[in-house]
């Protein structure tokens, strides 16, 4: 039953494959005109009435005989009368039997009650709307196979429709399979994952145009599985089974494909996405989507968005595509084709792109990500530096508007993201943590607007002055205070060790958790080991990184850590006791322009903003007593 070896085959083969085989006959229904918006016309619809259906005013104004106005001019005003030479007539009134032409009010001079001057004669037929000038009849409104705007549904109910027939929306039943599945809204125990593929599938069939139906979670036997799709299959034009796709005891979704209809494809030479199945049950697709989130997404928008576009008689749309200066180095395996999720930022002018996560199960990468990049399974990657091609998922307006901040992390800068969009709500934020050095340098290398950076140096007891000046030289570059905050030990509530200091670590030999490299926070303890004269060596998890405060106080308070090193709202997030070392300033590196660029002036009015200022202060553990303060550089 185990079933290891997955084939390697081409995404665009398997696509092909794929397409070839299925061959769908749209089923068509009759809507009213009013709920059509994004649907898909099943014929060509024609114009039953004119619009408008008599000769109709233009223009506020009087309706008169042509004839009987010409030869007046300024110094020969010609005087009308009502009833007899013109009506007065409003903006899409008929133009009554024997009258031709329309003056507009502005034009006319009253003089006594029905009387009228005009200075110029009126042309026939001036400021009248023909019969059909907008539809008319017979003409053609939109051919079959249209995809409906809201003006389409205007011109078609002026041309005298109230019902059309339209392509039944394709219907995609969603199957997610696993026995640690739980549905939303249940507190999740060890070994269960919330359910949130489905949801994830269903919403992104339904911008496509189809309509999906998220089954109840099948549980992991062959027989349950086979029955839901066999259940499935008569009311569905696509059924999706969601995980069970690979090699694992209870991955069955092979197996069902297979003892009911024709496996095409069961391994696409992707990463993510890899153990994709392409099926075919009764003449109907029947897709194995991988459990892991970002697998199953990209998977999707590979083999499923194609079928209904086909379904639905679409051209399938692209995504803009723009080119960038890459920020890192990206190394990736030969053989297949490996998408990386980018976050983009316009600095100075250039487009660079730095990746996020690469793992298949980090949904955030997804929700984080501007764009994506495709790397060809015949390279080894690409080079800082080196120009590429991001197909984007966000507007590029959006990625002008993104402050790109690169560098520590701490906590305000979520709520810097929020106070800028309350200021302005064009603006975004989008933070990297990578430490201080690892900012510093971004800011150097132009690509990052900001840096957090806390980088304390113990022979002079000043903070990123020393490091700004022997890395940058100190110049062209703004250093900006944000916030001074408490730094300490986070340990299980009741601090069962009774961990005060570095000794006290060694002593208990208690398991700590590292920041990485670069981190103004390893530099801190490095720094407190130095101090006491204790090696790197005697510390039980020196060599275990997380990047950020957060995730170092995950980890203790998941047992994996007895102790760390961070800040007192990444403590109080978790629920840890914590045992200050010292206060220590973080600032905000930039560049003397974009210091005066509009954005930048932004930034540091949010960072005045008393609210921002309140909300960071409850965090607890911090001071903003010389917020906004330039600490260093010419302004
Ligand atoms: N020995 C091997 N192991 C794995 C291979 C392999 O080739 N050899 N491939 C890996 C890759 S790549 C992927 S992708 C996954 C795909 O596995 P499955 O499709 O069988 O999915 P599961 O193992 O059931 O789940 C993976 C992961 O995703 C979570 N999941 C599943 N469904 C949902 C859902 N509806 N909502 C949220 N999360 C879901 C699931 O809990 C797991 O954590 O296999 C690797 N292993
Ligand atoms: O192929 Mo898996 O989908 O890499 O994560």
């Amino acid at each position: 039953m185990r079933k290891i070896y997955l084939n390697n085959t081409l995404r665009s083969q398997a696509k092909q494959i794929l397409l070839e085989k299925v061959d769908f006959t749209p089923k068509k229904e009759t809507i009213p005109v009013t709920a059509a918006l994004g649907r898909v016309t099943a014929e060509a619809l024609f114009a039953e009435c004119s619009m408008p259906s008599y000769p109709a005013s233009a223009m506020d104004g009087i309706t008169v005989k042509a004839q009987e106005t010409y030869g007046a001019n300024d110094q020969n005003p010609l005087v009308l009368t009502e009833g007899k030479n013109y009506l007065v007539v409003d903006t899409g009134d008929p133009i009554p039997e024997g009258f031709d032409a329309v003056i507009k009010i502005e034009d006319v001079q009253p003089i006594g009650e029905n009387q009228v001057e005009i200075m110029a004669p009126a042309a026939p037929w001036q400021h009248v709307r023909p019969v059909g000038e907008d539809v008319v009849a017979g003409e053609i409104i939109v051919p079959a196979f249209h995809y409906l705007t809201p003006p389409d549904l205007g011109a078609i109910l002026a041309g005298g429709k109230e019902q059309i027939k339209v392509l039944a929306k394709p219907k995609v039943t969603i199957i997610p399979t696993g026995d640690e599945l739980v549905t939303p809204g249940t507190r999740a125990k060890v070994g269960e994952i919330i359910e949130f593929n489905g949801t994830v599938i269903a919403n992104y069939l339904r911008q496509w145009g189809a309509e999906p139906y998220l089954h109840e979670i099948v549980r992991d036997k062959l027989r349950n599985l086979k029955q839901a799709v066999e259940e499935a299959l008569p009311h569905s034009d696509v059924v999706i089974i969601n995980a069970g796709s690979s090699a694992g005891r209870e991955d069955f979704t092979v197996h069902v494909i297979e003892s009911m209809g024709e496996v095409l494809v069961h391994g696409i030479a992707t990463r993510p996405g890899k153990p994709t199945i392409l099926g075919i049950i009764e003449g109907k697709p029947v897709i194995g989507l991988p459990g892991y989130p970002v697998s199953a997404y990209l998977a999707l928008d590979w083999f499923v968005k194609p079928l209904i576009y086909k379904y639905l008689h679409l051209a399938e749309p692209q995504r803009p595509r723009l080119k960038a200066k890459l920020g890192r180095r990206i190394v990736s395996e030969m053989g297949s084709e490996e998408f990386v999720r980018m976050t983009v930022g316009f600095i100075n002018g250039n487009y660079v792109a730095n990746p996020l996560n690469r793992g298949a199960g980090v949904t955030m990468s997804l929700v984080k990500a501007h764009g994506l990049l495709t790397i060809p399974a015949e390279s080894l990657g690409y080079e800082q530096g080196e120009e590429v091609e991001i197909e984007l998922l966000r507007p590029e307006q959006e990625l002008k508007n993104t402050l790109v901040a690169v560098g520590s992390h701490d906590l305000t800068l979520d709520l810097l993201a929020t106070a800028l969009r309350r200021i302005d709500p064009r603006l975004f934020l989008s933070s990297s943590h990578v430490g201080s050095m690892g900012g510093m340098m971004a800011i150097k290398k132009g690509e990052a607007h900001l840096a957090g950076v806390h980088l304390f140096d113990s022979q002079t007891g000043e903070y990123n002055i020393p490091y700004l000046e022997k890395y940058l030289g100190g110049e062209n570059v703004i250093l900006v205070n944000l916030v001074y905050r408490m730094q300490g030990w986070m340990v299980s509530p009741g601090n069962p060790l009774d961990i005060r200091n570095v000794r006290d670590i060694v002593r208990t030999r208690a398991l700590f958790i590292n920041r990485q490299k670069g981190a103004g926070t390893r530099l801190l303890f490095d720094y407190l080991l130095q101090q006491e004269g204790i090696s790197t060596s005697e510390i039980l998890g020196y060599h275990r990184e997380e990047y950020s405060h957060l995730n170092v106080a995950a980890a203790v308070a998941a047992g994996t850590a007895q102790v760390g090193l961070g800040i007192l709202s990444a403590a109080r997030a978790y629920h840890l006791d914590f045992v200050p070392v010292g206060e220590e300033r973080y600032d905000l590196l930039m560049t003397r322009d974009f210091y005066h660029s509009s954005l930048g002036q932004t930034l540091l009015q949010v960072i005045k903003d008393p609210v921002f200022q309140q909300e960071v202060e409850t965090l607890g553990g911090y001071s903003m007593r010389d917020a906004g303060k330039v600490m260093y550089g010419y302004v």
